[in-house]
C-alpha cells in the first residue's frame, strides 16, 4: 500500500497541496483529478521526493518515505513518469529502457523485464533500435511508462500521461497502463482528462485549490455531481 497522510506543500505562503491523504493499493489504478493549478503535479512530486512536504506523510509498504532523496526512492520501488516524460532523444527506445534499470533490485531481473515491457508495449519492441525523437508523442510516452517498469517499482506515479496525445493515442495508453496493474504494480495517475481516466481507473480523488473534494470508485466518481459540475459541463 501507498499511503499519503495529511500532505502538505508549500511555496512560500502559497498552499499548493492542503492535507491530502489518500492511498494506492498494489493492483490498483488510482487517479487524482484536478484542473490547472489544483496542486496534482505537487502531490506527485512530494511523494517522489522531488519537492519537500512542509507537514504530512509518505508511506509505501509501511515504510516512511517522507524526507527519503528521489534516486532512494527509485531503488525502494517507487518510479515517476514525469510530465514531459523525460526520455533521452537521440537514444534508442531500447537504450532508454535499459536506462531504467539502474536500481540495484532491477539488474538481475533486467532481461526479464525487458521481455515483460515489450509484452506490454508491442510496438516498442517493433522499435526497439528506433532513435526517440523520431517517435510520436504517444509512443514516446510507452517509452517513459516502460523505462520507469524497468526499475520493477511497486508502485507508479504518472503525472498528466494524457497530456498532448491525441484521443485515440490515449486510448492504447491507458489499456496499457492496465496491462501494467496486471503485473501487480499500482498507479497513481493524476490526470485531467477525467472520461478516458475514469474509463481505466479502478478508484479515485477529486482535488480542488489542494484539497481532496470527494473520492470514490471510477464507476461512482463518473456520476458524481462535483465531477460533472467541474470537469464535465454538467453532462451526465
Ligand atoms: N515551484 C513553485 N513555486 C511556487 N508556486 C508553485 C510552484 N509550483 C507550483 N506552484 C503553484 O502551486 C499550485 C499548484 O500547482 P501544481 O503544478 O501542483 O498544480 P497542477 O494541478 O499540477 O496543475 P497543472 O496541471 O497546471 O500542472 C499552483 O497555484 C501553482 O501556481
Amino acid at each position: 500500500m501507498l499511503e499519503l497522510k495529511n500532505l502538505t506543500v508549500r511555496y512560500g505562503k502559497h498552499l499548493a497541496v492542503d492535507d491530502v491523504s489518500l492511498n494506492v493499493g498494489q493492483s490498483e489504478i488510482v487517479v487524482v483529478l484536478g484542473a490547472n493549478g489544483a496542486g496534482k503535479s505537487s502531490t506527485l512530486k512530494a511523494v517522489a521526493g522531488m519537492v519537500p512536504a512542509s507537514a504530512g506523510e509518505v508511506r509505501m509498504g509501511g515504510a516512511t518515505l517522507t524526507g527519503v532523496a528521489a534516486h532512494k526512492l527509485t531503488a525502494a520501488g517507487l518510479a515517476l513518469v514525469p510530465e514531459g516524460r523525460g526520455v533521452v532523444g537521440q537514444m534508442t527506445v531500447e537504450e532508454n529502457l535499459r536506462l531504467g534499470a539502474t536500481p540495484t533490485r532491477a539488474r538481475p531481473a533486467e532481461e526479464d523485464t525487458l521481455a515483460q515491457v515489450f509484452e506490454i508495449f508491442p510496438k516498442l519492441a517493433e522499435r526497439r533500435t528506433q532513435l526517440v525523437r523520431t517517435m510520436s508523442g504517444g509512443e514516446q510516452q510507452m517509452v517513459a511508462v516502460g523505462r520507469a517498469m524497468m526499475s520493477k517499482p511497486d508502485f507508479l506515479l504518472l503525472d498528466e500521461p494524457s497530456l498532448g496525445l491525441a484521443p485515440i493515442v490515449v486510448g492504447d495508453l491507458f489499456r496499457a497502463l492496465a496491462r501494467v496493474r496486471e503485473t501487480g504494480v499500482g498507479l497513481l495517475i493524476v490526470e485531467q482528462n477525467v472520461k478516458i481516466s475514469l474509463r481505466h481507473a479502478d478508484r479515485g480523488y477529486l482535488l480542488e485549490a489542494g484539497r481532496i473534494i470527494g473520492s470514490g470508485t471510477a464507476d461512482e466518481l463518473m456520476t458524481d455531481n462535483a465531477v460533472q459540475n467541474s470537469f464535465l459541463g454538467g453532462a451526465a
